[in-house]
């Protein structure tokens, strides 16, 4: 009867939330006090953990940045009801991805991921297992290795050439790099996987292009798992399934169409190809790979591998127009070692040793994927005296780890000549520098990335001198960057070309 009263309501509202403030006092104090500690973080409100903190108009790897110079380079956080820890150091990077990588093998269950890859059954979201190691050998044996990247040189130096000749044809005009870029980039990676015969290839990129955007959100549902309500009304998932079921019939019916082309023994080998050989190999094993692996292992393969080297090739340019010396001295290069030839192809990148060192300075100051994939603790563990308890969410700022001035000089400048005659590599054993991330969840398509990089690269320098539109100086050109798993340009890139090699 009293409830029915809006004051008494009010009471009972304001008593519930003095009550919950209080318990998590106590439980603080309490695990304060024990033998063991969480790391150090920022206070954490009731039901929103630290969300507040979070949720900003900067990016979320420049707020953890932030509050990392506060609370120290292994931070606690709770994102929701979800704990997490945020290492933004090279030493506690090096704690996780190496000393304790099986504790942090894992990857947490994300519903839109899950959703995505057939219930978590691929390599990029599967946690660690058996089943995981199966697809991740097939992967890095058979898919991406040095000698099958190799196969694809000639798909390669093709897109390369046509995107030449279709920026030549707008000589002196604006130029949408950024569009013209991300095709060239999906035209490398579909032919690869299914040689030139796909029909849905406009769909497939307009569907990859989404999923990737999506799975870059914040998805309210992953920060609270127990209230199983949210799923349902999710907008996310829904727009999700779609997407699943559109990009599952667009796969299984490239794979139908190769199994008859498979029979009839057709020279061309693509990724499904190698896949479906597998699969009849493998028919009566322990684990046979089903159609949904397949389909799987080539999503991700578009889902890691496109949006990440265009994006990559992107930021090199942008960096370079603004720091004209650099763009000068890696035209320079370049133009050196092809000009003989007349034209740029893969024979004679291993030459160009500051233009790698320009990637590789790129790759710092822009690690694609800012925060790594996030992973997850199968057990509890202790790191430099603090408790990290068992199903713990963590994320890795490569970013913030790419700019301590304690290994860096000049941290926040481009500078590619730190790296020529340097050591340090992005193989994952020198933890200041982890763009593709380290240990066993390490990125295995760093052989496939590199020449869908400095292939284009090296021949956008060759052909082309650039300008920024409307006498915008070059200091002037926007570096914001996107919101999502992967942090690319806000803005599309567009310069005018000016033809110096033909
Ligand atoms: C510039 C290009 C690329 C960058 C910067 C990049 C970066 C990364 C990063 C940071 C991770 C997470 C590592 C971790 O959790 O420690 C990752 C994972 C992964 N990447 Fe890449 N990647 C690139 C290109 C590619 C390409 C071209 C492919 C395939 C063709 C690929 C396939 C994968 C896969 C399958 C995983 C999941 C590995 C696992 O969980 O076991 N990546 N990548």
């Amino acid at each position: 009867m009293e409830l029915h009263n809006p004051f008494s309501n009010i009471i009972f509202m304001l008593s519930f939330l003095i009550l919950l403030v209080l318990f998590k006092i106590v439980k603080r104090w309490s695990f304060n006090n024990s033998t063991t500690k969480l790391p150090p973080g920022p206070w954490e409100l009731p039901l929103i953990g630290n969300l507040h903190q979070i949720i900003s108009r900067s990016l979320p790897h420049h707020r953890f940045k932030i509050l990392a110079d506060k609370y120290g380079p292994l931070m606690h956080l709770k994102l929701g009801e979800v704990p997490y820890i945020i290492v933004s150091s090279p030493e506690i990077a090096k704690e996780i991805m190496k000393t304790h990588d099986l504790t942090f093998s894992d990857r947490p269950n994300l519903l839109l991921a899950t959703i995505l890859t057939y219930n978590a059954t691929d390599v990029i979201f599967s946690k660690y297992g058996e089943r995981w190691r199966q697809l991740r050998k097939i992967c890095v044996v058979e898919l991406l290795s040095a000698k099958r990247v190799q196969s694809f040189r000639s798909t390669r130096e093709d897109e390369v050439s046509n995107l030449a000749t279709s920026i030549t044809a707008s000589e002196g005009s604006i130029v949408n790099l950024t569009h013209k870029i991300f095709s060239m980039t999906y035209g490398i990676t579909t032919r690869a996987a299914f040689g030139k015969r796909s029909k849905h290839q406009q769909s497939f990129k307009s569907a990859v292009e989404e999923i990737v955007s999506l799975l870059g959100g914040i998805c309210i549902v992953d920060l609270y798992p127990s209230i199983k309500l949210l799923q349902c009304v999710s907008r996310a998932k829904a727009k999700m399934e779609k997407l699943h079921k559109e990009i599952d019939m667009i796969l299984q019916d490239i794979i139908d169409d190769h199994k008859s082309i498979h029979k009839e023994d057709s020279n061309e080998e693509y990724l499904v190809d190698v896949l479906l050989k597998i699969q009849q190999e493998n028919y009566h094993s322990q684990h046979p790979l089903t159609d949904d692996n397949i389909k799987s292992i080539i999503q991700d393969i578009f889902d890691a591998g496109t949006e990440t080297s265009s994006t990559t090739v992107l930021w090199a340019i942008s960096e370079m127009v603004k720091n004209p010396k650099v763009m000068e001295e890696a035209q320079a290069e370049v133009r050196r070692v092809f000009d003989r030839k007349g034209f740029v192809d893969e024979t004679e990148l291993h030459q160009l040793i500051y233009l790698k060192s320009v990637i590789k300075e790129t790759m710092r100051l822009h690690p694609t994927v800012p925060l790594l994939l996030p992973r997850e603790s199968r057990e509890r563990c202790q790191i430099n005296g603090y408790e990290i308890p068992a199903k713990t969410r963590v994320m890795v700022n490569a970013w913030a780890i790419g700019r301590d001035p304690r290994y860096w000089v000049d941290a926040e400048s481009f500078k590619p000549e730190r790296f020529v005659n340097s050591p340090i590599d992005f193989k994952g054993t020198d933890f200041e520098y982890i763009p593709f991330g380290a240990g066993r969840r390490m990125c295995p398509g760093i052989a496939f990335a590199l020449p869908n990089v400095e292939l284009p690269l090296a021949s956008l320098l060759y052909h082309f001198d650039w300008k920024l539109p409307n006498k915008m100086k070059n200091e002037e050109l926007d570096m914001t960057e996107s919101f999502g798993i992967t942090a690319g340009r806000k803005h599309n890139l567009c310069l005018i070309p000016i033809t110096r090699r033909l």
